[in-house]
């Protein structure tokens, strides 16, 4: 079907900016604005729901949501002990809310009143951000909401000529915002866009393509997530002739491709996780600070989604100081020590191709030296588990990473059983499968 706003390739991206992104693998995701002041609770009560959308929920007038202004002060905000946490997390890439659905922004932009230089402080968030994590040589994106609760152009539906006058004001808004954010930070990698689910953006897939085009105009090799995306008929991530838009797909959102599929690693791919059961800004409440995950689950998740080409983005809610939160610090330090010994069969890694799913974990595979791993995360609680090479295939020799050579036992052609004794403190175990044709 020919489509004037669909897919712009049929094919993944193979230039250099895309393999970078690719090759990361784990990023840091960090959702912080006025929402993290009241933190999920308002007039005394703990309101059960992310966070972020507590206007809404709470029915907070808006006079009093952008008073909020008022108190954030970023009396513990530093940028540099952010971007230590994600040194800490082992992330290579951060992806920063630079405004959330209700329309604050963390920049002093030029096209609204709704923003940071109108706070006491009246500092560049982006800008310190931005600074501090390409310092330690982490890649800095931006997540920018086309959901606006608070512009009054925004529309839900169009229902007349009226609306259909004002929702063009606001995409002009918007794209003035996004043009601002690409001249005012032009060493930005990539754009993760959110809200557009609603009717008024799917009736404008040529806007979403616009967007897309001028960003990557102005930010040549800049990284564009598919949730932008609609096409002529109003199909989002995906176009009418079942293309992937943008360069990535980003509809996991605190879920991950389950059962394990193989075909999801046709597409570059990225999944975003929550520490909390489901609150993405920083929620104080016992609902959310009682249901943190555990690293080894977290682990469990990175390498999943690289055993199937994709990215993995863990969320940090900082507190409404501009502290992070202890409890989110510790989840990060313990995955990088992991990732420190285990990175190996992380970055730079994907799908095995021939490789099955295992069941006691996954299978990853160095992308440019064809090595690959057994990341072994729901061991049995046999204490063993059988390795099953692609047919053909003898195991030469197997690698505990971090630690040396490890011994296995032939069952019959192809299939080894590994002795792996008790729970690890260490966390996953990881084995690097050395192989060679069966000799006939
Ligand atoms: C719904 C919704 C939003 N999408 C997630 C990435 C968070 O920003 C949440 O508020």
């Amino acid at each position: 079907m020919e489509l004037k706003y669909g897919a712009s390739r049929e094919k993944p991206r193979e230039d250099a900016a895309m393999q970078r992104f690719r090759g990361h693998r784990v990023g840091q995701f960090i959702h912080w604005g006025l929402y993290a002041l009241p933190a999920g609770r308002w007039e005394g009560k703990d309101v059960e729901f992310a966070a972020e959308f507590l206007p809404r929920v709470a029915k907070v007038p808006q006079q009093r949501w952008e008073a909020l202004a008022n108190d954030f002060t970023l009396a513990d905000f530093d940028a540099e002990r952010w971007a230590d946490t994600a040194v800490a997390l082992g992330a290579r890439y951060m992806t920063i809310t630079t405004k959330h659905h209700d329309g604050f922004c963390l920049w002093p932009s030029a096209h609204t009143d709704f923003h940071m230089g109108n706070t006491p402080s009246g500092r560049d968030v982006l800008g310190e951000l931005v600074a501090a994590y390409e310092a330690r040589g982490i890649d800095v994106n931006f997540y920018y909401s086309v959901l606006d609760w608070r512009h009054p152009d925004w529309r839900f539906t169009l229902e007349n000529d009226a609306d259909n006058l004002a929702f063009a004001r606001y995409l002009d808004f918007a794209m003035k915002q996004l043009e601002e954010l690409a001249e005012r930070y032009p060493s930005v990698k990539g754009f993760w866009f959110d809200g557009t689910w609603d009717e008024s953006v799917k009736a404008n897939g040529w806007w979403t393509w616009e967007v897309e085009r001028m960003l990557k105009e102005r930010l040549p090799g800049v990284v564009v997530n598919s949730r932008l995306r609609a096409d002529d008929l109003g199909a989002r991530h995906v176009d009418s002739n079942g293309l992937l838009m943008g360069d990535y797909e980003s509809g996991y959102e605190r879920r991950l491709p389950e059962p394990w599929d193989r075909s999801v690693a046709a597409r570059d791919w990225e999944a975003c996780m929550t520490i909390p059961q489901a609150s993405w800004g920083y929620h104080q409440g016992p609902w959310a600070q009682s249901t943190l995950k555990h690293p080894w689950d977290v682990v469990d998740m990175i390498a999943h989604c690289t055993s199937l080409g994709g990215n993995f983005l863990l969320n940090f809610g900082p507190r409404g100081d501009g502290s992070m939160a202890p409890a989110e610090v510790e989840i990060a330090r313990t995955v990088g020590e992991w990732l420190a010994v285990n990175g190996e069969a992380i970055y730079g890694c994907g799908y095995a191709e021939g490789w099955d799913y295992p069941g006691w974990g996954y299978f990853t595979r160095d992308s440019s030296t064809g090595k690959v791993f057994a990341v072994v995360t729901r061991a049995p609680a046999s204490g063993r588990i059988r390795l099953e090479l692609p047919t053909g295939l003898e195991l030469v020799g197997l690698r505990l990473l971090g630690s040396g050579e490890y011994p296995f036992k032939g069952l019959a052609d192809s299939v080894f059983e590994v002795e792996l004794g008790g729970a690890s403190n260490a966390g996953p175990r990881v084995f690097a499968v050395e192989t060679s044709a069966l000799a006939h």
